[in-house]
C-alpha cells in the first residue's frame, strides 16, 4: 500500500504570537497522527526547541539563525528527508518559523523539496489580538504575509476587547480576504483544519503553483538577503525590507539560580529595544524550585512552572528586539543571577503571572 503524501506545513506569525503554543496544542491534540517538527529559532540558543522537546517525535533545531536566509538550505533539507523516512510513519511535518522569519521564502524552500513523498501543507499564519493592530503599522511586512497565507489565526483572544478583535478581522480581511479566519485562545485549534489546508491556486506571483529548483530557490535566497559579496552588502541591503533586518538577540545561560523579583523586572521593563524575552529559569527559593518557563512580550508576561524531570537545572534566556544595545542587555541578564540577598516574597513578583499549562 503506498503511504499518502506527508502535508508539509508552515507555521509563522510575529514574535510572541504562539507559534510555539499552537505546535503543542497540536502535538498534545493529534489524535494518534505523528507529527514531525522542525523549529527554526532565531539566536544561538533554541529555546523553542527546548519548549517543545519532549513532546515531538522528532524535533530538528535550526539554529543557524534565520532559515530563509540559510544560504546553505541542506540543513532543511536533510531534516525533511529525516522526517519523510518511510521507517518514521510521519503523519504531518510542521515547520515553526522563526517570529522574524519570511514566510514567503520558507514557503518557496519547501515548495522546492521537489519529493514525491511529501506536499506542501500551507502557510498558518498568527496574528496577536491584542497588538497585531500597532504591530502591524510599525512592520508593514506583516500585512504582505499575511496576504499569502492559507489559514490566518487571529490567536490570543482573551486579551483582546470586542473593538480590538473586529480592527484586527478587518485589518487581516483588508489583505487576505479568502484564507480562513479562526479567532482563538492559547492556539487551540482542530488539527484537522491544519492538515486539510489546501494551496490556493491563485498564490501572489504563481510561485506555488511551479516548483523551484532548489538552485533557483538558493540563488534567490542570496538575492533576497543581499548575499552578493561583501561590497556589495549594503547596496543589497536596502533593496529589499525583511522583518527581521535590524532584530539582533541577546543569550544568557547560568548554572546559578536567578533572582525572581529581579528577572520579574526585567521581564516587565526590558532594557530599550527588547521586544521579546523567552526562556527557563531556575530560582533557589524553597517551595519554588521546579523550573520556570517564562514569557514576555511587548509588556505581557506569562510563567508556567513544571517539574525538571532529569534536565540540568540550568537559566536560559533570549532576548529580542530591534536597536537593542547588546551590552547593556548582557548587563541588566547578569544581574540577575541571584547573589543570596534575603527576599522571602521576592518570588511572588513571578509567581503573579503564573498561569496552568493549556
Ligand atoms: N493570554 C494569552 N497568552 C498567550 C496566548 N497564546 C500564547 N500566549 C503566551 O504568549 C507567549 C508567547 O507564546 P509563544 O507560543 O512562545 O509565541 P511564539 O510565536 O512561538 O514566540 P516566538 O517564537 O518568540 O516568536 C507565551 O507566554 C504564551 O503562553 C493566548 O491566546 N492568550
Amino acid at each position: 500500500m503506498t503511504r499518502p503524501t506527508v502535508p508539509v506545513i508552515v507555521v509563522a506569525g510575529f514574535l510572541g504570537s504562539g507559534k510555539t503554543t499552537l505546535l503543542n496544542h497540536l502535538l498534545r491534540n493529534a489524535a494518534g497522527a505523528r507529527i514531525g517538527v522542525l523549529v527554526n529559532d532565531f539566536g544561538s540558543i533554541n529555546i523553542d526547541a527546548m519548549l517543545i522537546a519532549g513532546q515531538a517525535e522528532s524535533t530538528v533545531s535550526l539554529s543557524n539563525g534565520c532559515m530563509c536566509c540559510a544560504v546553505d538550505a541542506d540543513g532543511a533539507q536533510d531534516a525533511l528527508v529525516r522526517l519523510l523516512r518511510p521507517k518514521a510513519a510521519i503523519d504531518a511535518i510542521v515547520i515553526e518559523a522563526s517570529g522574524i522569519a519570511e514566510p514567503r521564502a520558507l514557503v518557496r524552500m519547501v515548495t522546492a523539496f521537489d519529493d514525491p513523498r511529501m506536499r506542501y501543507g500551507g502557510l498558518v499564519y498568527l496574528v496577536d489580538a491584542a497588538t497585531g493592530s500597532q504591530l502591524r503599522v510599525r512592520h508593514p511586512e506583516i500585512d504582505r504575509h499575511v496576504e499569502i497565507a492559507d489559514l490566518v489565526v487571529v490567536n490570543k483572544a482573551d486579551l483582546a476587547g470586542e473593538d480590538e478583535l473586529a480592527r484586527v478581522r478587518a485589518d487581516v480581511r483588508a489583505v487576505n480576504d479568502t484564507a480562513p479566519l479562526v479567532v482563538t485562545a492559547d492556539g487551540v485549534i482542530d488539527p484537522a483544519a491544519l492538515f486539510d489546508v489546501v494551496p490556493r491556486a491563485d498564490e501572489v506571483g504563481g510561485t506555488r503553483s511551479r516548483q523551484l529548483t532548489l538552485d533557483e530557490l538558493l540563488e534567490e535566497c542570496a538575492h533576497e538577503s543581499g548575499d552578493h559579496g561583501p561590497g556589495d552588502h549594503d547596496r543589497a541591503d536596502r533593496r529589499h525590507d525583511h522583518l527581521h533586518d535590524g532584530f539582533t538577540s541577546v543569550d544568557f545561560v547560568s548554572d546559578r539560580p536567578l533572582n525572581p523579583r529581579r528577572l520579574a523586572e526585567f521581564l516587565e521593563r526590558p532594557p530599550a529595544g527588547c521586544y521579546r524575552i523567552k526562556g527557563v529559569v531556575a530560582f533557589d527559593v524553597p517551595g519554588h524550585r521546579q523550573r520556570f518557563v517564562v514569557h514576555a512580550v511587548g509588556g505581557f508576561v506569562r510563567v508556567q512552572r513544571e517539574p525538571w524531570g532529569g534536565r540540568l537545572r540550568t537559566s536560559t534566556l533570549v532576548a529580542i528586539g530591534v536597536g537593542m544595545d547588546a551590552d547593556i542587555v548582557d548587563r541588566r541578564l547578569a544581574e540577575l543571577v541571584d547573589d543570596g540577598e534575603p527576599d522571602p516574597n521576592g518570588v511572588l513578583s513571578i509567581t503573579r503571572y503564573l498561569v496552568t499549562a493549556p
